[in-house]
């Protein structure tokens, strides 16, 4: 299987006829797989490679240093998650031993005017627990804004493939409550446990995830619509984009959410990457695009706080 490329700033450079073209060929591969490579995203090189260089020194640290900013009780969102605290598996019912990983984990930086729900300000709005690292926010806030922008101009392009009046989308992402989460995966040993990955298969809970694989790294898989599981390439200098599970509900399901793993492999260098969950605003109502009924209506904040409750190893 090829993966597809959708290249941004041509779609957004051209005239109609070759819009409409380019959002064509976008409607068909979120139908067949929903996973696709992201270039001409114009993300600058500077903020890319600042939160690499954060991240990573965040990682090198002593477990002591990371725990300092771990996540101060079961379910918050932000800071610091060890190894042996998640299994995304588990968030498709399957029992499954602990991922091998670590991560970082942040959220929006305001909280917008008149938010008074208090699931949204205890969930999605609690702060980001900053590291001790020097330049670490400075960092982490510049590739999040980037990522913020990236994911509205993505949502253009998605809103051109349904055949939808592109700033269809724009009401319903002005406050997101997107997470940005860095991933650590330690280099591995001779074997795993059982069932055991470096992330367990899963799908992604939101409207988009716009992933930055190391570059030239291995192990993230899909699984093709004939059950195989499939590698995705990491190429230097793009992104890798998925549609979530809200947007195939959003889409009464045209668009899929692909089921994918990061596979463990017996001695293997470590391998880092960043996912930037972008998820519409706390009170947008996500209602099937076509009318039908075929997906019960829900509002992304309680709708992402349910599932993100389902992965707690
Ligand atoms: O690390 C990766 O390449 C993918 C991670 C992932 O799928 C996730 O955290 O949802
Ligand atoms: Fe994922």
């Amino acid at each position: 299987m090829d993966f597809a490329t959708f290249n941004l700033a041509e779609f957004e450079a051209s005239d109609s006829e070759a819009r409409a073209a380019l959002a064509a060929r976008l409607d068909q591969v979120c139908q067949e797989i929903g996973f696709l490579v992201l270039t001409g995203h114009g993300v600058p090189t500077d903020v890319i490679e600042g939160v690499w260089s954060k991240t990573g020194a965040f990682f090198d640290q002593s477990f002591d240093a990371k725990a300092r900013v771990k996540a101060p009780e079961p379910g918050y969102p932000y800071g610091y998650l060890g190894p042996n605290s998640e299994a995304l598996a588990r968030s498709k019912g399957e029992d499954t031993p602990p991922d091998l990983k670590e991560s970082f984990n942040g959220g929006p930086q305001s909280v917008p005017e008149g938010v008074t729900d208090p699931e949204a300000l205890s969930f999605c709005y609690v702060p980001t627990i900053w590291p001790e690292v020097d330049g670490f926010k400075v960092a982490w806030t510049a590739y999040y804004a980037a990522m913020e922008d990236l994911a509205a101009r993505v949502m253009v392009a998605f809103a051109a493939a349904l055949n939808l009046p592109e700033d269809f989308f724009a009401g319903f992402i002005d406050h997101p409550i997107s997470a940005l989460r860095a991933l650590n995966y330690p280099a591995t040993g001779a074997v795993a446990l059982e069932n055991q990955q470096r992330a367990g298969a899963h799908t992604d809970y939101g409207s988009l995830t716009i992933l930055l694989p190391q570059p030239g790294s291995q192990g993230l898989q899909v699984r093709s619509p004939q059950g195989e599981w499939v590698d995705v390439p990491a190429p230097e200098g793009a992104f890798v984009i998925n549609i979530g599970d809200l947007m195939a509900r959003w889409t009464a399901d045209r668009w899929v959410s692909t089921l994918h793993r990061v596979a463990v492999r017996p001695h293997q260098p470590a391998r880092k990457s960043l996912a930037f969950f972008h998820q519409p605003n706390w009170d947008a109502e996500i209602v099937p695009l076509d009318g039908s009924a075929a997906c019960e209506p829900v509002r992304s904040g309680p709708y992402l706080m349910g599932k993100f409750k389902s992965s707690g190893a």
